[in-house]
């Protein structure tokens, strides 16, 4: 899996980078320069053929001292280029410093203003450079306005120019995805909105969460040659519970995971159906069964040796008219509930889809006092949102739960005011913040779904499974695609799966059925997908 950093942690491996005199913020600045021009060529190689002009636009900081080494470069490489600067270069930090004085011998710096800045139209540049902030944005940039309504000027003209933002575009929260200083419902115009977005040594969490994938668009990491081992070193060097000033404690080298193929998925076929577990669905009552069928279906595709529905004995034919391979015991009550229990071969437990808020109330109790892993997703988590620490009090470390936004804001309304509350300032309280709050309130791990899924456990561990840019799916946004995942996590539990790695990759391979399918999906279509899923992978 690969890594996603905060601004302060990738701050703190640049910063023993150069404190090991392995290298210079300057020497930095320059690679962090010529990666972008390298993704613009590789990006557009037409663009490298001939001279064109750019527009680069530099900011305050050290994201700015990229722009001015981009700008300089492209003028070498024998383009036309024109520079503006947001404040005074007087108080450029100095590396920023240094890249804007050897820009300056090549050619001059307009600034960009609180007005419209004079770019001229007519000139047809070809790329606009995005320098203005990068992970140091504070505050909000209301400038950006400006500077947005004049990329929609060039977007609206024939010649359109490629939009390039150095590190991550401009307006963006590095952290959070979120866009400093602007409502989350109504985001125009409050960030620059990229073609391509280069970033450095590895992806931020911004890339990935929130609305950060809108503006970013295409996301490429250039290399700015800091090797792995001084990242290593950092780390062993940095206790976990090290306070960070923005974040509080325990998140500083608490590095959160992008979720990627899994590295072992495989069924041993040598065993038998009795190794890979038996998961046991409770379902609801007549008429409602389609929820828990969707995850039982999900259960078995994914693996677990063998799937049993738990409707209430009303909808028993119901369920035997629809399920072959799955197994049926009906539950009427709690009582029945811990009597099946008692076969200890029931080792992972999924209550929630399709099985009412009433009878979650009452079977969740006996179902958590079993102590095998369950997950819990829909009217098993609704079911407490008048008591939520009631929940919490009954969870275990072996269970998962799976709320949406609107589940996540009955259980942790706290927790959803803060991620609600506009974001004024930066680094901004993230979903990643929130999923890791989450679960330390509930105990147990909980995948906070979406576009950007997050999965946390109690110990800070964290993950996104990402479903933006090449695994966009917005298609597995549809009635029902939630049960399927409750069910395959539930079977992966089944299988032995420890909860963290069931719930991750149970939503990489979610996502992979999506885009396996396309669009016109609909949730029967996931669990069908796993057999393709899994020949690709050599499962
Ligand atoms: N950390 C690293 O390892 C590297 C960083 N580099 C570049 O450096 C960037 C980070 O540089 P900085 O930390 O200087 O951050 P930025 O360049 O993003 O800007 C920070 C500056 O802008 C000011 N500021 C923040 N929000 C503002 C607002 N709304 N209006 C006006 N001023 C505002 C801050 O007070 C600060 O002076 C990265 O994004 C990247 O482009 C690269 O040079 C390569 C290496
Ligand atoms: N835009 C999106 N792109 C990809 N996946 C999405 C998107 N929106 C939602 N999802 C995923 O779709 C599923 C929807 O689940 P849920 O909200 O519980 O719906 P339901 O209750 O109808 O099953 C979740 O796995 C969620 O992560
Ligand atoms: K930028």
């Amino acid at each position: 899996m690969s890594e996603l950093l905060t601004a302060a942690q990738m701050r703190a491996i640049e910063q023993a980078a150069i404190e090991s005199d392995e290298v210079t913020g300057l020497e930095l600045m320059e690679r962090a320069g010529r990666g972008v021009v390298e993704a613009i060529f590789e990006e557009w190689p037409e663009l490298a053929k001939t001279s064109h002009k750019a527009v680069v636009l530099c900011g305050p900081g050290n994201n700015g001292g990229d722009g001015f080494v981009v700008a300089r470069l492209l003028k070498k490489w024998g383009w036309e280029v024109e520079v503006f600067l947001y404040g005074d270069a007087e108080k450029l930090p100095p590396d920023a410093r240094v890249s804007y004085g050897r820009w300056v011998e090549l050619g001059e710096v307009k600034p960009l203003g609180d007005a419209d800045f004079d770019i001229d139209h007519d000139m047809g540049a070809k790329v606009v450079i995005d320098a203005i902030f990068g992970t140091g944005l504070s505050r909000p940039f209301y400038t950006i306005g400006v500077v947005q309504d004049t990329l929609n000027y060039y977007s609206s003209s024939k010649d359109m120019p490629n939009v390039v933002s150095v590190d991550i575009p401009s307006g963006i929260c590095a952290d959070s995805g979120r866009y400093i200083g602007y409502d989350d419902e109504n985001p125009f115009d409050s960030c620059v909105w990229a073609n391509l977005t280069v970033s450095f040594h590895s992806e931020k969490l911004g890339h990935r969460l929130s609305l950060g994938p809108i503006g970013v668009q295409k996301i490429v990491v250039k290399s700015i040659g800091i090797g792995r081992d001084l990242k290593q070193r950092w780390e062993e060097t940095t206790p976990i519970s090290t306070p960070d000033a923005t974040r509080g404690a325990g998140q500083v080298n608490g590095i959160v995971k992008l979720v990627s193929k899994p590295t072992w998925i495989g069924k041993n076929y040598g065993w038998n159906k009795f190794s890979h577990g038996h998961a046991l669905i409770l379902s609801g009552t007549s008429g409602k069964g389609g929820a828990a069928r969707l995850s039982a279906r999900g259960a078995l595709r994914i693996g677990a040796g063998l799937v049993t529905v738990a409707p209430t004995p009303g909808a028993l034919q119901e369920n035997a008219a629809r399920l072959d391979a799955v197994m049926l015991s009906p539950v009427g009550d709690a009582q029945t509930l811990q009597a099946v229990l008692a076969d200890e071969r029931f080792n992972a437990l999924c209550l929630g889809p399709g099985l009412g808020v009433e009878r979650a109330r009452d079977l969740v109790p006996v179902a958590l006092a079993a102590k095998r892993a369950t997950v819990l997703d829909a009217d098993a988590l609704t079911a407490f949102k008048d008591d939520p620490s009631a929940l919490f009090d009954m969870l275990h470390e072996n269970c998962v739960l799976t709320p949406h936004a609107g589940e996540f804001a009955r259980l942790f309304p706290d927790i959803d005011k803060k991620l609600n509350a506009p974001a004024a300032k930066g680094p901004a309280y993230s979903k990643v913040d929130a999923t890791r709050d989450a679960a330390a309130q509930a105990g147990c791990v909980v995948l906070f779904k979406g576009p950007d899924t997050v999965i946390a456990a109690p110990d800070g561990a964290c993950s996104i499974n990402s479903a933006a840019y090449e695994r966009s799916a917005p298609w597995l946004a549809t009635a029902g695609s939630g049960d399927v995942l409750a069910g395959f996590i539930t079977g992966l539990l089944a299988r032995g799966f420890a909860p963290m790695p069931a719930a991750e990759t149970a939503a990489w391979l979610h996502v992979e059925c999506a885009l396996e399918f396309g669009p016109g999906l609909i949730a029967e279509d996931l669990p069908e997908q796993l057999p393709s899923v899994f020949r690709r992978l050599g499962a």
